[in-house]
């Protein structure tokens, strides 16, 4: 009979190895359930530090809320810290996929900064008290009028007592495959309070975050920190194009990041579904596999070659190394030529669709360039760049078999 407690805790276990499904609902409950508690720990602390609402409570929920991503198997990859080394008040601006953006937010988060946020969160049990206490600016979204007086008040704030303010200028969560188009008040706030906006690009979560599908794998966020956008001397006429302006820099970053996010996926198709890929923290980035190699001189074109295929570059180009995410083995080696297929029009920001019609004499030459008997080359473009003959250039992944 007193075994009988010893099921439950066998079948955890092993419904976590066995379904995703379960792994994503016991993920899900797990954060939430924690960030209440973490919140619950930390109301104490605050009132002790600062005995109310005050944007240093920041510090203490960013400590805690740090070591979250180790249970969720989350790994963030940071790049562009130094564009955050900006005295004094600023905007940060960023994409808003979930609510796991928070992990990804307290990963970076300046002294002295604190978020906007729908009004309704403040009902969000301990999480709500604790984000008032952390100084968090609540709006009502619904009454235009209310959140534009809140966020001006928030710039004066700002100003006299030297914060920093996060928005999320989509203005609601957005799992699509772009952003959606921003809301105005960031920009009205960083023009009326005339502080820089630093724009943070959150990378998809689509590799390992579903929501439709209940998938809730382990897997790598990579925030990327632009450079700071001035606005000094800005008036509201100005709002329209720096909006427009932070929207296209951050669209173009995504884009960028989704597009390489497509070939690492390749590169994990397989064990996308093991329980090793849900469970277990996510293996080194295929970036920084890729890193340490040392770049190669080029290497004379063999005579083989028709001209059409003029150079053939070894894998030192990060972006386009496909590389086995759980053995960080290559699976590819990039080469780069004039596009064989005739068919592919690429456009100089759209992404190649195929090449998989390539001729047979264009596979083999490409094959003598990549040096691979066995192959296939990958549907892959990791950059379409038009030279000045006109010619567009591609980097083609060829797979070995
Ligand atoms: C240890 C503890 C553990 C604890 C665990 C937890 C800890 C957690 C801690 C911390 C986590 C915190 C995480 C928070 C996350 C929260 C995220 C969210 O809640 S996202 C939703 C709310 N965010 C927004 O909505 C963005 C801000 N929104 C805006 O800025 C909008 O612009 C808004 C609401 C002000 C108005 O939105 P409209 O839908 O009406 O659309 P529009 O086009 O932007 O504005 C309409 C007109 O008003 C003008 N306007 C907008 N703002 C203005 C302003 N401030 N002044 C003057 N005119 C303005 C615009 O220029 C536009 O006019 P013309 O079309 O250009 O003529
Ligand atoms: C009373 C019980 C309520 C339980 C809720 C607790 C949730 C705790 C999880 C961690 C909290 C992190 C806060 C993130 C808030 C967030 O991301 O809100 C979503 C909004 O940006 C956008 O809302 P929407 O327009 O509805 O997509």
């Amino acid at each position: 009979m007193d075994v009988l407690w010893l099921i439950p805790l066998l079948l955890v276990p092993l419904l976590m190895w066995s379904s995703g499904t379960f792994v994503f609902y016991f993920k899900k409950c797990f954060y939430v359930g924690w960030m209440m508690v973490l919140a619950l720990l930390a109301i104490p602390l605050c009132m002790l530090k600062s005995g109310g609402r005050d944007v240093e409570n920041m510090r203490i929920i960013r400590v805690l809320v740090r070591h979250v991503k180790y249970f969720l198997g989350l790994r963030f990859d940071v790049s562009g810290w130094e564009h955050l080394q900006t005295e004094g008040p600023y905007v940060i601006i960023s994409n808003h996929q979930s609510s796991l953006d928070v992990l990804g937010l307290m990963e970076i988060l300046p002294d002295r900064c604190t978020m906007i946020a729908k009004k309704e969160l403040v009902y969000a049990g301990t999480v709500g008290l604790i984000c008032w206490l952390g100084g968090i600016v609540f709006i009502n979204r619904k009454k235009t009028s209310d959140a534009k007086s809140v966020m001006a008040e928030a710039a004066q704030t700002m100003l006299d007592q030297q914060i920093r303010l996060w928005v999320f200028p989509e203005g609601t969560r957005n799992q699509k495959e772009d952003l959606l188009p921003f809301k105005k008040g960031a920009f009205h706030l960083a023009v009326q309070a005339q502080v820089p906006i630093i724009p943070v690009v959150f990378s998809s979560y689509r590799n390992f975050y579903l929501r439709k599908e209940k998938r809730f794998n382990s897997g790598t966020v990579r925030l990327r920190i632009l450079p700071k956008i001035e606005t000094k001397g800005m008036t509201s006429d100005d709002i329209s194009s720096l909006c427009d302006k932070s929207f296209d820099l951050m669209q173009a970053a995504f884009r960028e990041r989704l597009r390489l996010q497509t070939h690492e996926q390749r590169a994990v198709e397989g064990a996308e579904h093991s329980p090793r890929s849900r469970l277990l923290f996510p293996p080194t980035s295929p970036s920084e596999t890729c890193l340490p190699r040392p770049p190669v001189p080029l290497p004379a074109p063999p005579p083989l070659l028709s001209p059409r295929f003029p150079i053939a570059w070894p894998c030192h180009e990060i972006s386009s190394c496909l590389v086995d995410a759980w053995s960080g083995r290559p699976l590819a080696r990039p080469v780069s030529a004039v596009c064989p297929d005739p068919h592919c029009a690429c456009s100089s920001s759209s992404t190649c669709t195929t090449t998989s019609s390539t001729s047979t004499s264009s596979s083999a030459a490409l094959q003598a360039v990549s040096g691979m008997t066995d192959g296939r080359i990958d549907a892959c473009c990791s950059s379409c760049m038009t030279e000045g003959s006109g010619h567009h250039q591609f980097l083609l992944c060829f797979l070995p078999f």
